[in-house]
């Protein structure tokens, strides 16, 4: 039988190439027995629509061409449905952590092969007062510049613009009194920020949570306590190696349920978006969405124990 692939894509991710790429990606696809059909992404929630048209419409394939922010939306649309499509990625947005994760390669046409490959693993995705994320929640101060850097700015400057602006607030960073409960314990302190994630590859990141498993149930909880500037430099250092967790500002487990509840409001960041206020309870849904995956990942994935 003929499968069906939807492509949903945001012409104005990243470096806005996609488009020009279309007609070889479509017919690779077509090549490998895909009908296909697409639809550009018009603006914020479109393709949280257009995903939950494709789900209505029962297609096999719903592949992502864009951004974070793009597969966010998608998963919204599709999160909540009995019938969910399988999801293939290609990344093109700025950030594509997700994408990196799952060890997707950053050329089109060659995440366009990982999807023909069809190695397809059932991940775990987290939802938080009706919102979801595949990536990171986190909230704090510090986590509030991911939004402040305008759209123009990210497609000129790439990761650099998230840098620039993580410098130009670092002196206006607070702390903020919060309470985590988490599958039955409970965690008490002032804060910088904390992190719920699901995947080890976070704002270029890559060994911020270097155990998560993204089919194990479990997010890694990454909680940084109150800190001066200096300690905060110094231990922003040491996670770009992936050797922060020792730290004694740094608070870090397992869990599968996350309560936090704080003095003053504090805004939620959903896969580098607002995702609202808390407080709120993080849960994970295990192995909830199929994905298309590499072999990379599902080496990497199978390493770490459970
Ligand atoms: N046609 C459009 N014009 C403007 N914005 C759009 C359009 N289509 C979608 N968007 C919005 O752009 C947001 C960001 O897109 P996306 O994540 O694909 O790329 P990015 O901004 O380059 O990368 P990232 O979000 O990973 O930093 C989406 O969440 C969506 O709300």
């Amino acid at each position: 039988m003929v499968k069906r692939a939807r492509i949903i894509y945001n012409p104005t991710s990243g470096r806005e190439v996609f488009q020009k790429e279309l007609p070889k990606v479509l017919k690779k696809l077509e090549n490998a027995g895909y009908e296909t059909s697409t639809h550009a992404t018009t603006g914020e929630g479109d393709a949280t629509e257009a995903a939950e048209i494709a789900v209505e419409r029962k297609y096999e394939l719903v592949i992502a061409a864009g951004g974070d922010g793009t597969i966010n939306e998608i998963i919204h649309g599709i999160a909540e449905k009995e019938y969910r499509p399988k999801l293939g990625i290609i990344p093109v947005g700025t950030t594509n952590d997700f994408a990196r994760a799952l060890c997707i390669p950053r050329d089109i046409q060659k995440a366009v092969e990982v999807i023909l490959e069809e190695n397809i693993r059932p991940l775990d995705i987290g939802r938080i007062n009706g919102n979801y994320f595949v990536n990171i929640a986190g909230a704090g101060k510090l986590t509030e510049l991911t939004y402040e850097v305008p759209s123009k700015l990210k497609t000129m400057l790439g990761q650099l613009a998230y840098y620039l602006k993580g410098i130009e607030m670092l002196p206006s960073l607070k702390p903020t009194s919060v309470k985590i409960e988490y599958d039955g314990k409970t965690f008490e302190d002032e804060i910088m920020l904390f992190l719920v994630s699901n995947t080890n590859s976070v704002g270029g990141f890559e060994k911020l949570a270097p155990d998560a498993k993204m089919d194990d149930g479990y997010f890694d909880l990454l909680v940084l306590r109150k800190t001066n500037l200096a300690d905060f430099i110094r231990i922003a250092s040491l996670a770009t190696k992936g050797a922060h967790l020792e730290d004694k500002h740094i608070f870090y487990t397992k869990a599968n349920r996350i309560k936090v509840t704080s003095e003053e409001k504090l805004q939620l960041n959903l896969d580098g978006e607002y995702g609202g206020l808390l407080p709120g309870e993080f849960e994970n849904l295990y192995r909830h969405i199929e994905f298309f995956v590499t072999k990379d990942f599902i080496e990497k994935q199978d390493s770490i124990p459970e």
